[in-house]
């Protein structure tokens, strides 16, 4: 009618109402295809490898010979794969009713195109539409060659199945997602090229955070027994483990206890069938990796999840149980010198007691009972350094804060309880003295040029307003000498984060990861844990999108949920 011309005819016009349509593939497709197809009025039979649950009322076909010869119409919705490959060629074609149609939005390799020519031009099938070939143009500018080209009875489409702006933006998100859980949690589902592997995390409260190893090797005999002896060789206790292959690859991903992995990681990529290997336990010493690590602040003490005063051991439980990464707790000494788990230099706001914890000995700071979030006695004691390592170890990594003066004492008690690998020190220091300091705190091995993982100290730098960027970065260049895993950069306030979280983020990439708070406005550029109750996109999407790779919080329930919302944590 567009070129002027009105042929009113009902010749070949028929209705779907009351035709049957044969579905081969009930999957996501295929199952929505048999809804709408019902809805038109038609009867639906389908066909599946995999006995699957018909919708409404279709039903499943006795075979798919059956399906071919009871449908007036076929549609297909099954993926390229060996098992497709030429499902339908001549006999099946033959198979189809006189007169039926073929629909094909799957793959150009599920039928062979020369029979369904040949069907076409005999006028077997009254017609058939397709939308994907076996030879198709990688790009617009190339020519299309098929044998269904110039026959009337075909309507071709140049795979246009997905086209819609709708579902190119479903099809980038989920290839991003997928992407995403590759990268974080070395997850293959979906993966045409790689054997799939999804190992769900271990859940609860018993559960250690391990330390993910993914393993691609040749599909040769041997590999998993080499693959377990080094696993036992270093003591690697395995909490998961999940193995896929194909005709050529295996790969395995098993999680292992949060020891240092590294070891482990080496042995493996001296198997000689070993193709690859990465592990997702240096998700703290890696500054690569783009896992975002949770710390909950003093334990997880506040928020939802919270499990009782700061600094307490139900709250590092809470914090276990909720899967943060690491705990921050505060340690001082009594004045016996004992360790204990206190934020302030006095007992006087969290406990039953008064004083100063210098001024106290042990058992006197043991007498007291902590305090809840009313200001009420609980049952709980002030927790010693030791048992709150001992109720972390090979559970979660821990953050020690305000162990300025005593950082050796700290690490040795750490290394002495087989530690070492998931305790952090920290302490706000100026680059020009900071080697100067770690080596009058008896830490010489933790300054530069010593292996980078063994190290487990962290700077503190903060930056406010008034701070330029170049010398922002000139600090923090000089403090990168330190092979420091990560490097806490407070920002006072909204205008100094906006003006220095990018060339902080950029000059650290790579380097050492980039921890930020998100506890108040003069430590968290201005984006802190009360705004993100309310938005939590615009607080701590606004650190992840900038490079922070480690975020310490009170609202650690509330960013867990945020980041694995966006495949960011596991
Ligand atoms: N033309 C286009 O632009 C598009 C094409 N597709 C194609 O459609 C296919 C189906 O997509 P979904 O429904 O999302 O996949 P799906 O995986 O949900 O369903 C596929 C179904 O086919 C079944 N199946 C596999 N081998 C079979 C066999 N030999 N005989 C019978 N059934 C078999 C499976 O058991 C499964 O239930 C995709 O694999 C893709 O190739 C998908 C989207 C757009
Ligand atoms: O149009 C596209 O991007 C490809 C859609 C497709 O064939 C698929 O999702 O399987």
């Amino acid at each position: 009618m567009h070129a002027g011309r009105w042929r009113k005819t009902s010749a070949g016009s028929h209705e779907v109402r009351g035709r049957t349509l044969g579905i081969v593939g009930y999957g996501r497709i295929g199952s929505q295809v048999s809804v709408l197809a019902e809805a038109l009025g038609m009867r639906v039979i389908y066909h599946d490898v995999v006995p699957t649950l018909a919708l409404g009322n279709a039903r499943p076909a006795a075979s798919l010979e059956h399906l071919l010869r009871e449908s007036d119409v076929v549609t297909l919705h099954v993926p390229a794969t060996e098992g497709t490959s030429n499902l339908i060629g001549q006999r099946e074609l033959g198979l189809m009713r006189d007169g039926a149609m073929l629909l094909n939005n799957s793959r150009g390799s599920v039928v062979n195109i020369d029979a369904l020519g040949e069907a076409l031009r005999s006028s077997h099938l009254a017609g058939a539409a397709v939308d994907v070939f076996p030879h198709e143009p990688s790009s617009n500018d190339e020519p299309f060659e098929s044998p269904l080209r110039g026959l009337d009875n075909v309507i071709l489409t140049p795979h246009v199945g997905g086209s819609t702006g709708e579902a190119q933006e479903a099809i980038a998100q989920d290839v991003a997602t997928k992407l995403t859980r590759f990268i974080n949690v070395g997850s293959t589902t979906g993966a045409v090229n790689v054997p799939n592997v999804e190992l769900a995390a271990q859940p609860g409260g018993e559960r250690a955070r391990p330390h993910r190893i993914l393993h691609f090797h040749k599909n040769v005999p041997g590999v998993l027994g080499k693959l377990h002896e080094a696993l036992s060789a270093h003591g690697a206790n395995v909490s998961g483990e999940v193995l896929g292959t194909n005709q050529e690859l295996g790969y395995v991903v098993v999680d292992v206890d949060p020891g240092d992995s590294r070891p482990v990681v080496e042995e493996l990529e001296a198997i000689p069938e070993t193709i690859r290997v990465r592990s997702i336990l240096r998700a703290w010493h890696d500054a690569d990796d783009p896992t975002v690590l949770v710390v909950a602040h003093r334990a997880a003490h506040r928020g939802p999840g919270a499990g009782g005063p700061e600094n307490s051991l139900p709250s590092i439980e809470a914090a276990i149980a909720m899967g943060c990464d690491m705990i921050e707790v505060d340690v001082r000494r009594t004045i016996d010198g004992h360790f204990v788990l206190m934020h302030d230099t006095t007992v006087d706001r969290t406990t039953t007691g008064k004083g100063r914890v210098d001024e106290l000995t042990l058992e006197q700071v043991r007498e007291l009972r902590l305090l809840d979030g009313d200001g009420l006695p609980t049952v709980l004691a002030v927790p010693t350094l030791r048992e709150a390592l001992l109720a972390c170890r090979g559970r979660i990594m821990v953050n020690l804060d305000k162990a300025r003066g005593y950082l050796a004492e700290c690490l040795s008690l750490a290394t002495q309880l087989g530690m070492r690998n998931h305790v952090v020190l920290k302490a706000r220091i100026q680059s020009e003295d900071a080697s100067d300091y770690l080596r009058s705190n008896g830490l010489d091995d933790l300054v530069g040029g010593q292996s980078p993982h063994t190290l487990s100290f962290m700077p503190i730098v903060a930056f406010d307003e008034s701070t330029d960027a170049p010398d922002a970065l000139l600090e923090l260049t000089s403090l990168a000498v330190l092979h420091a895993p990560a490097i806490e950069v407070c920002l006072d306030g909204e205008a100094a984060g906006d003006r220095l979280i990018y060339p902080v983020a950029n000059l650290l990439d790579g380097r050492a990861r980039l921890w930020m708070n998100s506890l108040w406005d003069s430590i968290s550029g201005g984006r802190s844990d009360s705004r993100a109750i309310e938005d939590p996109h615009a607080v701590w999407g606004w650190m992840v999108d900038n490079g922070v790779t480690v975020i310490q919080t009170d609202e650690p329930q509330r960013l867990l949920e945020y980041l694995r919302s966006r495949g960011l944590h596991w």
